[in-house]
């Protein structure tokens, strides 16, 4: 059984806007496990965001306890938020935020010169199948392009923990494919523990576990015996 890296009790989240109280989610209980690339699926509304939020140390948990190993994230003030999103969390989102007047191995760079124990940009890049690209600018770059480089500079610092937040969501078929490979590559050679937000229920096929998400709870929890490769995967 390989070991826990998230575990949730009871978690809850209320967004309370003044006039109307949201549950966002009403009593998570989850495990995530070392080096497994989980895909979170779920209606719009039903959690998933606010979840990996919470364990990517963005966001409070209104009630319930996460920890990430033997550390208990509720437990945490945000200066302590924050140093564990530096050590052990690597983020990507839907749009890719990279610094336009900074090239694919500067961009990069941003993160490598302040972390602890970084790869080189270039290794990063070449990871993601950008090894050729290290100088071209994100205007010069697709949109799979620029996410793959958003992903290397996710895990240039070495993070335990790969969240992504709809990484494919912006992209077509092609080039969303190549993201995803780019992420199985990273969950294969470094063991990454990954999380994938997805409203394509295709890309539930390359993942080692499947969590459905519904009204703020996890519905269903399926395991994968094999997975599929990403170039196995259209939409
Ligand atoms: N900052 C906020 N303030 C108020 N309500 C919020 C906030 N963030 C999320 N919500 C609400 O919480 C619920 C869960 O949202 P969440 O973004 O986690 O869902 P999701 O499953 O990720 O949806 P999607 O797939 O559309 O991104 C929704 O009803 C949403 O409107």
């Amino acid at each position: 059984m390989p070991e826990i890296v998230f575990r949730t009790q009871g978690v809850t989240k209320v967004y309370d806007t003044g006039e109307l109280k949201v549950h966002a989610l009403a009593g998570i209980d989850l495990e995530l496990f070392a080096g497994e690339l989980s895909v979170l699926l779920g209606p719009s509304g039903s959690g998933k965001s606010t979840l990996l939020n919470i364990l990517g140390g963005l966001d409070h948990a209104t009630e319930g306890r996460v920890w990430f190993r033997d550390l208990e994230l509720t437990a945490l003030g945000d200066r302590g938020l924050t140093r564990y999103r530096r050590d052990h969390v690597g983020f990507v989102f839907q749009f890719y935020n990279l610094v336009p007047s900074l090239s694919a191995r500067e961009n990069v760079q941003l993160v490598t010169d302040i972390a602890r124990d970084p790869m080189a940009a270039e290794e990063a890049l070449e990871m993601v199948g950008l090894g050729h690209r290290l100088d071209h600018f994100p205007a010069e770059m697709s949109g799979g392009e620029q996410q793959r480089v958003a992903i290397a500079r996710a895990i240039a610092k070495r993070p335990e923990v790969l969240l992504c937040d709809e990484p494919t969501g912006a992209l077509d078929s092609k080039t969303g494919v190549q993201v995803l490979e780019a992420l199985k590559a990273i969950n294969d050679t470094l063991g990454t523990t990954t999380a994938v937000i997805t409203h394509n229920a295709m890309i539930r096929k390359m993942a080692h576990r499947v969590i459905y998400f519904q009204d703020g709870r996890v519905a269903r929890v399926e395991v994968n015996e094999a997975q599929i490769a990403p170039s196995e995967i259209s939409w």
